[in-house]
C-alpha cells in the first residue's frame, strides 16, 4: 500500500456504494455503435501500437521526435528537455526524454518500463507503448505487445549494428517473434540512423531484404509488413524530408514517410458485443481535478463500461463500482473495447488489486485456472523440454511460477492433430499439446496450492489466451490456451 502511495484514511475499505448507471445496457450499446459508425465515417480508427527493436536503436529518440513533428510536444517541453538532458551530459538523449520519464532511466538512458503516450494522424489515433529494448526488460515488453494492435519495429541502420540487434540472441529478431506470438500481425519498420550510413540506398535495401525473409519467417504476412528509412535524430522522413540533411535521401527515396504509413495500420475489429475484459496493467493512487483514491489502467479487449457500474475483481471474490473512467486523460461517461482506460473505483481494497487482475461483469465472469492445458511452439531451445519442467509463465501482464506437469502429445501446428502421443522430451520446432499448472512455493521452497489466475481458452478472447514461457530469462516457447481444467 505504501508502494501505491495511499494515506491511512485511504486503505479503508470504502462502503460499497449501489451502482448509478446513468443508462441501461441496451441504450448505452446503442449509442456506443452510433459514436464506432461516426468516427468510421469520419474515417478516424483508435489503435495501440508497440515500439519495439533492439536497445539503442532509436526508439525513445524517434517516438520523441515524431510526437513533436506531429505537433504533440510544444516547442517549450522540448527545450526544457534538451536543456535538461545536457545538464545531465546526455545531450543525445534529448529527443528520448519525452518518453523515459523517471530519473533511473534518464540517467542511465535506457527504458525501462512501458511509456504510454498518444498522437493522431490525421486518420488513426493512437496509443503508444514504448517498450524496452535492453535484454532484462523483456518481460516489460511482454505487458507492451500483450495490450498492441501492430508493432513498430525501430533497426539501428549502422555497420554492425543492425547485425548486432538481427543475430541470434539480438532483440530485434526475439521482439519480433514475441509480438508474432502475441497476436500482432501488422509491422511498420524503421530503418532508423540513415544519417550513418550516408543515406545508402544500398543498405537500406540490404536491411530490408534480410527482415524481409526473417518476418515472413516468423509469420507476417507480405502484405502486412512496411519499411521505411528515417533518421530520428535530424528528424528526417517521419512527417516529410524537407530537412536539409536529407537531401541524400530525397534523391532515390520518394515513398511514404513513418507518419504516412502509420495512418494507414489496419484497427482490428472492437469487440464491443463480447462480454467486459479489462486485465489490469497499471494500478496506483489517482489524482484527478475532483476525485482523488484508486486508480488502475489498462485496456478493454472486449465489451462495454460505464460509469456506476459494479465489476468483479478477479481473481477474488470482490467487487469494486467504477466512479470515473478516463480516456487519454478526459473523464468520459462510457469506453468500449479497444480504448485504454484508466478508471477510479471504489468499494474496493487495494490490496485486491495487481497488475494482472482482471475486471469483469458478476454476471459473466472469466473462469479462475490453476490448470490448464495449451498448444505450444517451441521456440530454438538448446535443452528440451520434459515433464515435471519448471517455467515462468507469462500471461498477459502478469507472469508467475508454473510446472509443465504433462506432454500431452505433439501437433501439427496448423491443424492441431496429433503427431506423437505422450513424447518424452519436446525439442526445438516441435508443436505440442501440453498441461501446465501454476505453482507457488511456501518459504520452505515446498510447492503449495497455487492461486488460480483469471485465463480463457483462445476460442473466446485471443487476448486473454495467449501464453508465453520462459526460463531462465529466455523464452521457451509461445501458445494459446485450448482448455481450462481446474
Ligand atoms: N546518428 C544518429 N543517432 C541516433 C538516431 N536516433 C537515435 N540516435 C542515438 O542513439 C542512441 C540511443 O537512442 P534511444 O532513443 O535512447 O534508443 P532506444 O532504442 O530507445 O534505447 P532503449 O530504450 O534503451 O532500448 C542515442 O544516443 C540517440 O541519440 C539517428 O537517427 N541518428
Amino acid at each position: 500500500m505504501a508502494a501505491l502511495g495511499l494515506q491511512d484514511n485511504e486503505m479503508r475499505v470504502p462502503e460499497p456504494e449501489s451502482p448509478k448507471i446513468a443508462i441501461s445496457k441496451e441504450k448505452l450499446m446503442g449509442e456506443v455503435r452510433r459514436t464506432i459508425e461516426k468516427e468510421a465515417l469520419e474515417g478516424i480508427k483508435s489503435l495501440s501500437i508497440v515500439v519495439i527493436g533492439h536497445v539503442d536503436a532509436g526508439k525513445s529518440t524517434l517516438m520523441g521526435h515524431l510526437l513533436y513533428a506531429l505537433g504533440r510536444v510544444g516547442d517549450k517541453k522540448r527545450i526544457a528537455n534538451e536543456r535538461a538532458s545536457e545538464k545531465l551530459g546526455k545531450a543525445s538523449f534529448s529527443w528520448a526524454w519525452e518518453l523515459d520519464g523517471t530519473q533511473e532511466e534518464r540517467e542511465r538512458g535506457v527504458t525501462m518500463d512501458v511509456a504510454i503516450q498518444s498522437f493522431t494522424t490525421p486518420h488513426r489515433r493512437f496509443t503508444v507503448l514504448d517498450a524496452p529494448g535492453h535484454r532484462d526488460f523483456i518481460p516489460k515488453m511482454i505487458s507492451g505487445a500483450s495490450q498492441a494492435d501492430c508493432a513498430l519495429l525501430v533497426v539501428d541502420a549502422a555497420a554492425g549494428e543492425f547485425e548486432a540487434g538481427f543475430d541470434r540472441g539480438g532483440q530485434t529478431r526475439e521482439h519480433l517473434v514475441l509480438v508474432r506470438s502475441l497476436g500482432v500481425s501488422q509491422v511498420v519498420v524503421a530503418i532508423n540512423k540513415m544519417d550513418q550510413v550516408s543515406w545508402s540506398r544500398q543498405r537500406y535495401e540490404e536491411i530490408m531484404g534480410l527482415l524481409q525473409t526473417f518476418l515472413m519467417q516468423t509469420g507476417f504476412a507480405v502484405q502486412r509488413i512496411q519499411f521505411v528509412p528515417v533518421g530520428a535524430m535530424l528528424g528526417v522522413n517521419l512527417v516529410d524530408t524537407n530537412q536539409p540533411e536529407a537531401e541524400a535521401l530525397r534523391k532515390w527515396y520518394s515513398g511514404p514517410t513513418l507518419a504516412d504509413l502509420l495512418d494507414v495500420l489496419t484497427p482490428p475489429p472492437r469487440l464491443i458485443e463480447s462480454p467486459m475484459r479489462l486485465p489490469l496493467t497499471n494500478v496506483f493512487r489517482g489524482q484527478t481535478s475532483v476525485a482523488s483514491g484508486i486508480a488502475v489502467s489498462g485496456r478493454l479487449s472486449s465489451g462495454i463500461i460505464q460509469v456506476g457500474e459494479r465489476v468483479s475483481v478477479l481473481p477474488g471474490d470482490e467487487t469494486a463500482v467504477i466512479k470515473i473512467i478516463e480516456v487519454e486523460e478526459e473523464s468520459v461517461p462510457w469506453a468500449a473495447a479497444g480504448s485504454s482506460v484508466t478508471l477510479y473505483l471504489s468499494g474496493i481494497d487495494p490490496v485486491q488489486l495487481g497488475i494482472g487482475t482482471v475486471l469483469c461483469p458478476p454476471s459473466d465472469p472469466v473462469p479462475l485456472a490453476s490448470s490448464f492445458v495449451a498448444q505450444i511452439v517451441v521456440f530454438d531451445i538448446q535443452v528440451p523440454i520434459i515433464a515435471g519442467a519448471s517455467v515462468e509463465l507469462f500471461h498477459h501482464s502478469r507472469d508467475i511460477p508454473a510446472t509443465v506437469t504433462k506432454l500431452l502429445a505433439t501437433v501439427e501446428r496448423s491443424n492441431g492433430t496429433v503427431i506423437k502421443a505422450n513424447p518424452r522430451v519436446l525439442t526445438k520446432s516441435v508443436s505440442a499439446k501440453i498441461q501446465i499448472n501454476i505453482r507457488t512455493s511456501t518459504m520452505s521452497g515446498q510447492a503449495a496450492r497455487a492461486m488460480p489466475i483469471p485465463l480463457e481458452p483462445f476460442h473466446v478472447s485471443k487476448e486473454l489466451g495467449r501464453i508465453l514461457l520462459r526460463r531462465n530469462g529466455e523464452t521457451i516457447a509461445a501458445g494459446i490456451v485450448l482448455e481450462v481444467l481446474d
